[in-house]
């Protein structure tokens, strides 16, 4: 009944637990059990592979389940929660339902009333092929916007910079719409000389002719000529509702490399694939779906990526953005001498600098502190009145570890541009 799911149990006791998790099993469920509040936290947070369900107990050792799910909805969008509480108040069944939870259940309850709750919130809606993009909140929002392109009508323009997931962005909308039957021609016009663009788009045989009722896509279609992109402009009123559909990428200054009348017939419907490293729990995330993939194809397994390797890929910042990442991992699985992917296996460019080198727990609670307060702050449009309050902290203990972490006040960042950022 559970076959092949993941989920994910919240529980600090270990006799119920234990049976949950038992249970589960039985019915063919990858159970990931995390112990209590803080555990839990990290492991949702940037989870290995994507859960289907959370099972949490409100009350926990040190912490309440109820926060932790409010504490996740702050920066992605959690899968279903299924709590169980002791004698819920009215109050209390409410207002998680509000926040998002999916349901709940009220202890004593027999297994077969949890597995046939968890089976409704995990069934519709939710099944599928899972998250394309990462579990932090943007990543889910660019699957959602996908799903809503696939069904509506009209050429698309995907931005973003190499290497973000563009041309799965398209895949995956033709995939996901009604023109999944019909053709998906890619054209990526930066490989082909520009005197031929013309020839490969529109004669016969082209790819306008070959996609029919399906979808073209251009990638890098600010490498066309003007006058390819006004053709291109009359070519999608002609093949109008019942025609092809177009859809083009560019990087994020597509606004400077089309004509403005091809751009303002794409740009009402654009799909904006932020880059990884704004988004690190999507990194670690891809890089383990694609060791899996790449994984299952070796003669000789290797048994995982170590979390030293982890660690450090978590604070780099993949300029490549997925692209790095598979030509590092595929690199690091090809030389690795281990078992494990160590960080120089991942990273070896890297190696004679202290950034492969192992980091203290000192070092690694100042990284995780320097990109949550620059999370804080980013929500809080720099203002540290309100990050403070995010964090949890008081204001001066903010400024203290900004000081000490080297981040920027904000409003200098705003004084002095040429300062910002790079
Ligand atoms: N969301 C994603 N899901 C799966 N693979 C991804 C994703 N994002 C990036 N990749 C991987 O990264 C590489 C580049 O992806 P893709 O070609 O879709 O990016 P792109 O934005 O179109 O890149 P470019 O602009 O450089 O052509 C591919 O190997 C792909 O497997």
């Amino acid at each position: 009944m559970l076959e092949g799911r993941t989920i994910a149990l919240v529980e600090d006791d270990e006799i119920m637990g234990g049976s949950l998790e038992q249970r589960l099993r039985l019915e063919g469920a990858r159970v990931v059990w995390f112990k209590g509040y803080q555990r839990a936290l990290g492991g949702l947070r940037t989870p290995h592979r994507p859960f289907d369900a959370v099972i949490c107990d409100i009350r926990l050792g040190d912490g309440s389940g109820e926060d932790l799910f409010l504490k996740l909805a702050e920066t992605t969008v959690p899968p279903p929660f299924l709590f169980m509480t002791g004698q819920a108040s009215a109050d209390q069944a409410v207002r998680l339902l509000r926040s998002g939870a999916a349901d709940y259940l009220t202890k004593p309850f027999d297994m077969g009333q949890l597995l046939e709750r968890l089976s409704l919130l995990i069934a519709p809606g939710f099944e599928g092929d899972g998250p394309e993009f990462g579990p932090s909140k943007p990543a889910r929002q660019i699957d959602e916007m996908i799903v809503r392109l696939a069904q509506a009508e009209g050429p698309v323009l995907i931005l973003g910079e190499s290497g973000t997931g563009k041309r799965a962005a398209a895949e995956r909308l033709h995939a996901r719409s009604e023109r999944s039957a019909a053709p998906f021609i890619s054209v990526d016009l930066s490989r082909i000389a520009g005197d031929q663009h013309a020839a490969r788009l529109f004669d016969q045989g082209g790819a306008m002719e070959q996609a029919g009722q399906g979808i073209v896509l251009l990638e890098r279609l600010g490498e066309a000529s003007d006058a390819v992109q006004a053709q291109l402009l009359t070519s999608i009123w002609e093949a109008g509702r019942d025609g092809m559909r177009l859809v083009a990428t560019e990087d994020n200054n597509a606004h400077e490399k089309l004509r403005p009348d091809l751009y303002f017939h794409l740009s009402p419907l654009t799909l904006t694939i932020p880059p990884l490293r704004e988004r690190p729990e999507d990194a670690l995330w891809m890089m383990t779906r694609m060791f899996d993939g790449m994984n299952r194809r070796r003669d000789k397994p290797l048994k995982g990526i170590s979390t030293q390797a982890e660690a450090i890929a978590l604070r780099h910042d993949w300029r490549g953005n997925g692209r790095e990442i598979r030509a590092r991992l595929a690199q690091a699985m090809a030389l690795a001498q281990g078992d494990m992917i160590m960080p120089a296996d991942l990273f070896p460019d890297m190696a004679a600098t202290s950034e492969t080198a192992f980091a203290t727990l000192a070092e690694a609670r100042d990284q995780a502190e320097r990109v949550q307060i620059q999370r804080a702050l980013d929500q809080c449009a720099g203002s540290m009145m309100a990050a403070a309050k995010l964090l949890g902290v008081g204001r001066t203990t903010l400024w203290e570890k900004m000081q000490k972490l080297g981040i920027a006040r904000p409003d200098e960042d705003v004084r002095k541009p040429e300062q910002g950022r790079q």
